[in-house]
């Protein structure tokens, strides 16, 4: 569906399913030029296994949202490359691209981004009805079911709660089987409890429906509901923590920050 216009030994074969679900590799992203240029992503090598849980961390500035849209498709590299399920996003014209990331990637966003005129029900089909798919009815009650919106589908983004809403907004991301799930700081607009219950559906999402998250997160708690927690700082990678605990992140951040 996607052909690959590189020799077989320069790109990973999209069906492989040892791929994993993302991969970037030697990313780089410069925002303007000369002097005034600012490398905002500075050369980052990452693989996120399927089924994987990641938090992307850092200081302000040093780079995670740039890195999440450059690994979402919704910015393009100055240098490297992206592959999801090892698919080249590079190789993708615009079109192709706007179809890519409507049918295999998922997002949850802080501002929630539903549609403001359609109930809960219609915003969590959008992106299917959009790609001409039929919902899978098992899939659309379970998910419905465990996020307990089944009583709040006929309701509008207005009448329901924020973390109602977010609820929405994962169910969206998950109804269409991406093959990775985006979250950017889905907890900043949520009371603390809300928050944690969120993430806890973020969990699930890869322990019950082995969906692949990727959350970009200012909060060590939040971190430790993921897998993994990378961190960022001036743009490069600055460490790993795998099963990351609150303190290991907020010491791992300070040495971050110590570096910058
Ligand atoms: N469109 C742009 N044009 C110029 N510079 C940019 C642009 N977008 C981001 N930058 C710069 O790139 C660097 C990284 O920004 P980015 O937003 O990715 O950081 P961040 O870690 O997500 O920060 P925060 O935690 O504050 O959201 C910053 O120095 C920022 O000013």
């Amino acid at each position: 569906m996607h052909p690959h216009t590189e020799p077989a030994d320069a790109a990973p074969r999209p069906q492989d399913p040892q791929e994993p679900a993302l991969r970037a590799s030697g990313l780089v992203k410069r925002y303007g030029d000369g002097p005034a240029a600012v490398t905002a992503v500075a050369g980052v090598d990452l693989a996120f296994a399927r089924g994987g849980f990641t938090a992307v961390m850092g200081p302000s500035g040093s780079g995670k949202s740039t890195l999440m849209h450059l690994l979402a498709g919704l910015d393009t590299p100055t240098a490297g490359r992206v592959t999801v399920e090892g698919h080249d996003l590079a190789a993708l014209g615009d079109r192709e691209l706007t179809a890519f990331r409507r049918e295999r990637i998922g997002f949850v966003f802080q501002a929630f981004n539903l549609l403001p005129a359609l109930t809960a029900e219609e915003n969590v089909l959008l992106p299917l009805r959009l790609s001409g798919r039929r919902p899978d009815r098992a899939l659309f009650d379970e998910v419905v079911g465990s996020l307990g919106l089944g009583d709040r589908l006929g309701h509008r983004p207005g009448q329901l709660s924020g973390g109602q809403q977010q609820r929405v907004a994962v169910a969206r991301a998950l109804l269409t089987r991406p093959a990775v799930v985006f979250a950017d700081e889905p907890t900043g607009a949520l009371d603390v409890a809300t928050g944690r219950e969120l993430l806890g559906h973020l969990r699930q999402a890869c322990d019950r429906l082995g969906r692949t998250v990727v959350m970009v997160t200012h909060d060590p708690v939040a971190a430790t509901y993921a897998d993994r927690a990378v961190l960022m700082s001036d743009g490069a990678l600055h460490g790993t923590l795998d099963a990351p605990t609150a303190d290991g992140v907020v010491a791992a951040m300070a040495r971050a920050e110590g570096v910058r």
